[in-house]
């Protein structure tokens, strides 16, 4: 909580302003009775008009003076919540920004979207309701009590038993929500998650019929949710029955202990009217509590789960020691690599060692499940190795700044993903400054070129939600288009030619030639492998075999079988490349 809290600090002024209205308000609550009891005893009961005006006007005034700074204390409330909300959701997406892919495995998406939304909701709730009542309702039950002993002390004194009653009841209550409202959070998550996979497998779920599967699964998350509310809200809705039936209790004891003190002489009728008034605003700055409680026990899961974002360990950050690093040639040395999956305890990658020279082509070929993404990851450091190293022209990849090796890389995924845009814009992503002739350029290596050219609006075309519009090869194009506009230094294409059709998959390679870059191609294609300077055999994590096409053929039976399985036993002597 602390943590989450400490992003009020820029506001404390505000916040101080806002408590001064507050204390205004609280002030005239406070002084009614008072103004209340003088009436009533030297004004009414005494039939002294002066008197009934004069306070009459004093309490009209007072009640104006509250009335304004109710609004004015709302109004900067309102002001400190709205801003507190802002910097912690923009802390919040920063800190995200940061995290590495182990730290995604540990949040879901969905849940990260509840933490970043309903959460911080939540706070800016809490910090606007602690600016408007979440002080003053227990300021006025404190010095309700004590002004109404100051009042008559013998009617005041069924509050010394019953408030502070109240108060640990309450306080228990609280307690016992918080912990309920995590559980609800946690049901917001599941539902969440379960609309995110279902507006993103829309697609796959009409095709499939799987809409009254889907349904009822929504519907199970859902009832959970609601079924989890209900539990906590019935909780909470205990609390105003308990108030108000031991305050109507109260007000009974001090009517009956009341009448006889006015019989006895012993008290005013001024006297008990003003501390039954009291109790009636005691009872209300109670019943506040339930809102309180709820608001302060929502508060405190949503800290709670902003606060493990915050506190999140990022595994991946650069070293004090790491450095700028312009890779001027590309070689990467794999020296010795074992890795494993942070949620993971069996090794995907096992002893892994080679030396690509700067501007060689590799092809990683490999059963499904091989560990060829995974190899890819490790060179732009989406992941560290667990044993060995990763260098870059001689030097560890952990030894570099992120940014600037990054820089260098460009690493197109096997998911492809296209953001809502024009075609320009998901090409520019590669290279903010990128000319359009550069943009051109790399569409025209892509072999997209053409394509685009045929849409109405040519590069201007509008690419619906993750490229909706556009066929998974041309997806696959353009995020490879993407790729050349920062002319990198090591390309990394992930299985990301699949789609292609052989003809322009060889155009592609061989425009690729002409790139001075280092380029490591995922595929299952013997074809495409064998455009490449050197294939490695990836087999269950181990580097089984590696040479060029023909040294393969001789050294690998593996590979002879994977040749044999698309080409046929007499297409091993006379594969030819697509080109
Ligand atoms: N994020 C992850 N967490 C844990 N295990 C993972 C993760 N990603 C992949 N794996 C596991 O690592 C192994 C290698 O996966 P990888 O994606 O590298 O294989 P691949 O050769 O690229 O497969 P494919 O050709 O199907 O893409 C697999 O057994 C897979 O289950």
């Amino acid at each position: 909580m602390q943590h989450v809290l400490s992003y009020l600090k820029p506001y404390r002024k505000w916040m101080i302003v806002a408590w001064i209205f507050m204390l205004i308000e609280l002030f005239v609550e406070l002084w009614q009775p008072l103004l209340m009891e003088k009436i009533i005893d030297h004004g009414v009961i005494s039939k002294n008009l002066h008197i009934i005006w004069t306070w009459g006007a004093v309490m009209l005034g007072t009640s104006l003076l509250a009335f304004a700074s109710g609004i004015a204390n709302s109004f900067v409330a309102a002001h400190v919540g709205q801003q507190y909300g802002f910097d912690l959701r923009k802390h919040l997406f920063e800190k995200i920004q940061s995290f590495s892919f182990a730290n995604f495995e540990q949040f879901s998406t969905a849940s990260l979207i509840t933490r970043m939304t309903n959460d911080v909701t939540q706070m800016q709730n809490m910090v606007f309701m602690s600016l408007r009542i979440m002080l003053r309702a227990p300021l006025l039950v404190v010095f309700g009590v004590v002004m109404s002993l100051f009042v008559h002390v013998q009617l005041a004194l069924i509050f010394v038993v019953t408030v502070p009653l109240l108060l640990v009841f309450l306080i228990w209550m609280m307690n016992k929500a918080a912990a309920w409202f995590s559980v609800v959070q946690q049901a917001l998550d599941r539902v969440n998650s379960v609309m995110r996979e279902n507006l993103a497998g829309m697609r796959l779920i009409k095709a499939w019929m799987r809409g009254t599967y889907e349904q009822e699964r929504f519907t199970k998350a859902n009832e959970t949710l609601m079924t989890r509310t209900m539990s906590v809200l019935r909780l909470i809705e205990t609390i105003t029955p308990v108030l108000l039936f031991v305050m109507n209790m109260a007000i009974i004891v001090i009517l009956s202990v009341g009448r006889m003190e006015i019989h006895t002489g012993s008290a005013t009728a001024g006297q008990v009217v003003a501390v039954v008034n009291y109790t009636t605003r005691i009872t209300t700055a109670l019943s506040i509590f339930t809102f309180i409680t709820m608001a302060f026990s929502r508060a405190r899961a949503s800290a709670q789960r902003i606060s493990d974002v915050f506190t999140a360990q990022v595994d991946i950050v650069d070293d004090e020691r790491a450095h700028d690093t312009n890779i001027q040639e590309g070689e990467v040395r794999f020296d010795h690599v074992s890795f494993r999956y942070p949620n993971s305890h069996s090794f995907v990658l096992k002893d892994i060692s080679f030396v690509v020279r700067p501007h060689e082509t590799v092809a990683i070929l490999g059963a499904t499940g091989a560990g060829k993404s995974s190899l890819l990851q490790l060179i732009p450091r989406l992941y560290d190795a667990i044993e060995g190293r990763v260098l870059i022209d001689g030097i560890d990849v952990r030894q570099m700044k992120q940014e600037s090796l990054r820089t260098y890389i460009r690493f197109v995924p096997q998911d492809i993903l296209l953001f809502s845009g024009t075609i320009e814009d998901n090409i520019r992503f590669g290279k903010e400054d990128a000319s359009m002739e550069d943009i051109i350029q790399a569409a025209k290596h892509a072999q997209i070129h053409e394509t685009i050219m045929k849409f109405p609006k040519g590069y201007d075309t509008l690419i619906g939600q993750k490229g909706v519009n556009l066929s998974g090869g041309q997806k696959q194009r353009l995020s490879i288009a993407r790729a050349l506009v920062g002319t990198p230094k090591i390309l990394l294409l992930d299985d990301s030619t699949s789609a292609l059709d052989l003809k322009t998959e060889g155009k592609l390679l061989q425009a690729l030639k002409t790139y001075t870059c280092t380029t490591f191609i995922v595929t299952q294609k013997i074809q495409t492998a064998m455009e490449a300077d050197t294939i490695f055999l990836l087999d269950d994590g181990v580097l089984l075999a590696k040479g060029s096409h023909n040294e393969l053929l001789q050294t690998s039976d593996l590979y002879r079988k994977m040749v044999e399985s698309q080409f046929g036993k007499k297409g091993l002597g006379d594969v030819k490349t697509a080109t």
